[in-house]
């Protein structure tokens, strides 16, 4: 049976072919953000003073449908930061998550923090895109890329100065973290039921290397959640639509992370 994310990734397969035909990877290169040094999530995340929380811009979802589909990026993402945000995370994805590489570029305009590239990348053109538009990290997904592919974008990644964060489903996965993998994370979303279950961070945790950033992803909607899985050893919280479902995202954001200290 066909997951979303293979759909996903036949999609993002085809716009890659559209997209070269367009602009090269040379054009990527020579654009200004390219020469710009990222901002490390790694470094921001152990910041103590900050909320450990990568806080989503996300409009839409295959789950959900629409979340916010008319969100101000700008005001949401700035008031993101004001309030502890470690890491804003921005889906650029269209098709699926309604998002756009505009989304993104607008973050960066206002933004301190560093930026996480939410997408599907699947191919080295995407790497180099990923720097281009301006974001500080980008997302490799384990269930879709072989070793091979994980070990080469993680380093192309790596080579262009972007810190990458290697997203696992299960425990079979971990043969896929190589020596470019800065952060580590536990989806806690079943991919092709969407059920959301939180122990499944907990239950992979032990297994994962312990020099990695550690990033518990997905259905986090409780600020216990947050106390319970940091207790157990995680260091980062990939949340989105718990704040975005919120007629002021902003304010959800300042008082969960209030609540989640
Ligand atoms: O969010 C979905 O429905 C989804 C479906 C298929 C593939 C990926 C999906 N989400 C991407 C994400 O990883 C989440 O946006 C992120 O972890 C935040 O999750 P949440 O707090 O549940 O919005």
């Amino acid at each position: 049976m066909k997951t979303i994310l293979d759909e996903i990734v036949a999609q993002k397969r085809k716009e890659v072919k559209e997209k070269q035909q367009i602009t090269s990877i040379e054009d990527f290169r020579n654009s200004e953000n390219f020469i710009l040094p990222v901002i490390s999530a790694k470094a921001s995340i152990l910041d103590e003073s900050k909320s450990g929380i990568i806080a989503e811009f996300k409009r839409k979802s295959p789950s959900k449908g629409f979340i916010n589909k008319d969100a101000n990026v700008k005001d949401i993402v700035t008031g993101y930061e004001t309030h502890g945000a470690s890491v804003v995370s921005v889906l650029t994805d269209k098709e699926f998550f309604g998002g756009s590489f505009e989304d993104l570029q607008q973050a960066k305009e206002v933004l301190n923090i560093p930026i996480l590239r939410k997408d599907f990348i699947i191919d080295e053109y995407q790497v180099y895109e990923t720097k281009a538009i301006g974001a500080d990290l980008m997302l490799l997904i384990a269930e879709c890329l072989t070793k091979d592919e994980v070990y080469n974008l993680a380093k192309t990644a790596k080579e262009i100065g972007l810190e990458v964060l290697l997203e696992l489903h299960s425990e079979d996965q971990l043969d896929k973290v190589n020596d470019f993998i800065d952060l580590i994370g536990i989806n806690n979303r079943n991919l092709k039921t969407f059920e959301v279950d939180i122990e499944k961070s907990k239950q992979i945790l032990k297994q994962l290397p312990q020099d990695l950033i550690k990033v518990a992803e997905s259905g986090i909607s409780d600020p216990k959640t947050v106390k319970e899985l940091r207790k157990a050893g995680f260091q980062a919280f990939l949340i989105g639509e718990n704040f975005m479902k919120n007629e002021n995202p902003v304010e959800a954001f300042q008082e969960f992370t209030k609540q989640s200290k």
